[in-house]
Order: C-alpha cells, then sequence, then structure tokens
C-alpha cells in the first residue's frame, strides 16, 4: 500500500477538521482529493505530509507507520498552489537544491536535473531564473523539484489553482502523462471535479471532513454512494419524486427527492405512455451541447441537455410543446444539502 490513512481526527478550536478519515491509496496510485472549500482536503493532505499532526489515527506511508515522524524524514514531496521557488536561484539551482542538501555529488546532480528539465520540457530553461518563466512553466519547476529526491509520495495541493482556465487543462493532461513516467505514490488536492475526472485513477470524495465515496471517476459519477456526491459531481436536476415525471414514467422512489442528470432526459415531439408533456422556456447552446430550460404543466422546472444531433432533429425552440421521459434517475434515503 502506499498511503494508508487510519482512523483520523483532527480538530481546530471546536471546529472538526477530520473526523474519522480512513482511506487506503494503492503504490504508484494516482488519486485526487475532491470536495468544496472547508471539507477538509487539505488538512488530509498536509496530515499525510506531516505539516500537522492528526489528534488521533494512524498514517502508514508505503506499509511503515508514520504518524509520528518529522515532515522531514517521510520522503515526500510537496507542491503548493502558489510557486515557493527559490527567486534568487536559476531554475537548475532550484531542482538541484534537495539533492545538494542531502550533499549529492555534483555531477550526479547535474545529471539529475538534466533528466528532470527534460522530463518536465523545460530542457535548455535551466539558466533562466523563476521571475523569467510563465506561471504554468513555474508549476513544472516545482514539481520536478520535488521530484528531484526521488520521493515515496509526492502530495499537490491545488497545483494548478493560480493559473488560468487553458494552461490548467494544459497542465493536467500533462500531469497525466508525467505520472505515467514515473508512477510515484501521487495524491492531489482540487476542489474542481473535471479537473479529478480528468487526471485521476481514483477520487476521494470528501465533504465536512469526512470521506463521502473513494472509487473511479466513472464509479463516483455512474454510481454516486450519497445525494452529496450526485450533486457535487456532474450536474443534476433535484426534484420532488411527487413530481409527474417520475410518478406517470414508473420512477416513483419513495424518497421525497429523485436526482436527475441532464441528460438523462430524454425529450420528444410526440406523446407516449410513458411521457410527460412540458413545455421549452429557453435553448442555450453550450458548443457541442445544448442545454434546454423545460416546465412540465404543473410548473416544476427542470435542465435538459441533449446532443447536436439530436436537436437538430427535434428543432427545439422557446415556448414549444415537448414530452419528456427519465432514461434512469437515483434516489438517497438522506439528503444533505452543499
Ligand atoms: N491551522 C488552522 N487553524 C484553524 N482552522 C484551520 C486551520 N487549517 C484549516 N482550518 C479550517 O479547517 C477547515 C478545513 O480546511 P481545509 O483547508 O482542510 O479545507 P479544504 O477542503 O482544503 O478547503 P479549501 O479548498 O478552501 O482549501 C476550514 O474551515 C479551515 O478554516
Amino acid at each position: 500500500m502506499g498511503i494508508s490513512v487510519q482512523a483520523v481526527f483532527k480538530q481546530f478550536g471546536d471546529f472538526q477538521a477530520l473526523n474519522n478519515v480512513s482511506v487506503d491509496i494503492k503504490s504508484g496510485g494516482l488519486v485526487a482529493l475532491l470536495g468544496p472549500s472547508g471539507s477538509g482536503k487539505s488538512t488530509l493532505l498536509r496530515s499525510i505530509a506531516g505539516l500537522e499532526t492528526p489528534d488521533s489515527g494512524r498514517i502508514f506511508l508505503t506499509g511503515e507507520d508514520a504518524t509520528d515522524r518529522s515532515v522531514q524524514d517521510r520522503n515526500i514531496g510537496f507542491v503548493f498552489q502558489h510557486y515557493a521557488l527559490f527567486k534568487h536561484m536559476t531554475v537548475r539551482d532550484n531542482i538541484g537544491f534537495g539533492m545538494r542538501i542531502r550533499k549529492r555529488p555534483e555531477a550526479k546532480i547535474r545529471q539529475r536535473a538534466d533528466e528532470l528539465l527534460d522530463l518536465v520540457q523545460l530542457s535548455g530553461l535551466g539558466e533562466r531564473y523563476p521571475s523569467q518563466l510563465s506561471g504554468g512553466q513555474r508549476q513544472r519547476v516545482a514539481l520536478a523539484r520535488a521530484l528531484a529526491v526521488e520521493p515515496k509520495v509526492l502530495l499537490l495541493d491545488e497545483p494548478f489553482g493560480a493559473l488560468d482556465a487553458k494552461v490548467r487543462k494544459d497542465l493536467r493532461a500533462w500531469l497525466r502523462r508525467l505520472h505515467d513516467e514515473v508512477h510515484v505514490t501521487t495524491v492531489f488536492v482540487t476542489h474542481d471535479q473535471e479537473e479529478a475526472m480528468e487526471v485521476a485513477d481514483e477520487i476521494v470524495v470528501m465533504n465536512k471532513g469526512k470521506i463521502e465515496q473513494v472509487g473511479t471517476p466513472a464509479e463516483v459519477y455512474d454510481q454516486p454512494a450519497s445525494a452529496f456526491v450526485m450533486s457535487f459531481i456532474g450536474p443534476v436536476n433535484v426534484l420532488p419524486s411527487s413530481s409527474r415525471i417520475f410518478q406517470d414514467t414508473g420512477f416513483d422512489s419513495g424518497h421525497p427527492e429523485m436526482f436527475l442528470r441532464p441528460h438523462d432526459i430524454v425529450v420528444e415531439l410526440e406523446p407516449n405512455s410513458t411521457t410527460v408533456p412540458a413545455r421549452v422556456k429557453r435553448v442555450i447552446h453550450l458548443g457541442w451541447e445544448i442545454q434546454a430550460e423545460l416546465a412540465l404543466d404543473d410548473g416544476q422546472e427542470m435542465v435538459a441537455h441533449i446532443t447536436r444531433e439530436r436537436f437538430d432533429e427535434l428543432k427545439l425552440e422557446a415556448k414549444q410543446r415537448v414530452h419528456l421521459r427519465p432514461k434512469t434517475a437515483k434516489s438517497f434515503p438522506l439528503y444533505y444539502s452543499i
């Protein structure tokens, strides 16, 4: 096992930041800690790093109990949201810093820095200073620096959070490829579900200091363990189960609320025994997908997403009469609002 967190509690004053958190992360895995602000993601990451001390519980790194070890003795690489590069050092010296502290031979440091510059696709920029790099390049240097000392575990706290959307997207794909090359057990914090889905092998979904679900991106999306997970990962209509869209179509669950993904609403032009009538309120073009805002005759509103191809067949426009049917819908015994 790469990392094993066992029954960890952490309180700040009266606030329970981690409330009995247990999770196992496989060696070589790339795992996202995903949740809203304040859910405890950073506190969990910092506890794994040794930057926070749990009130109780144990943390194992590659099979060894690391709970009482200092940050320095844990052999981890850490990258924060805000670049923590040394401004007065060149890129090459930044990357070599940890190795120099550990008194590795200069020739070895030079060779490893070259390999890492290559790995993070910055060959040729080794003599520059951080101020001469873009934000995305600086974060790649920070990653190279973290990898230089061959950590057992790489921990990234919103590593791309401060970058603009385009650079962020490029770096996600880059991180995925980098991990495929180096295979170091990696945990990264994000509050962006798309980022987690795109990059991670597994997602740990957190809410209010607890883990709601651990699963692959497909599992947390298709088989959410709770109402929270279903609402947090991907768009959803939360509707009363008394709504005609469930009652008249055989989807009544017995629970008060039903969760219906916008792409699970089938829109037809003609009624049949499994549809309910509705009216189009507004059509929004989202690029490859079309969002239709719909209202049932009793006033219940919902949002459907349909493909451009289907949209062209239906030729939807505002005020048009349509007929709806849920392809699938979910309900959960307890509903926690976010
Ligand atoms: N050192 C501290 N002292 C007091 N409260 C803290 C401390 N560190 C974190 N907290 C509180 O614990 C809660 C959880 O914080 P944490 O940073 O783990 O959440 P997060 O899920 O990473 O959120 P964000 O995405 O906003 O960083 C927050 O409400 C925060 O204010």
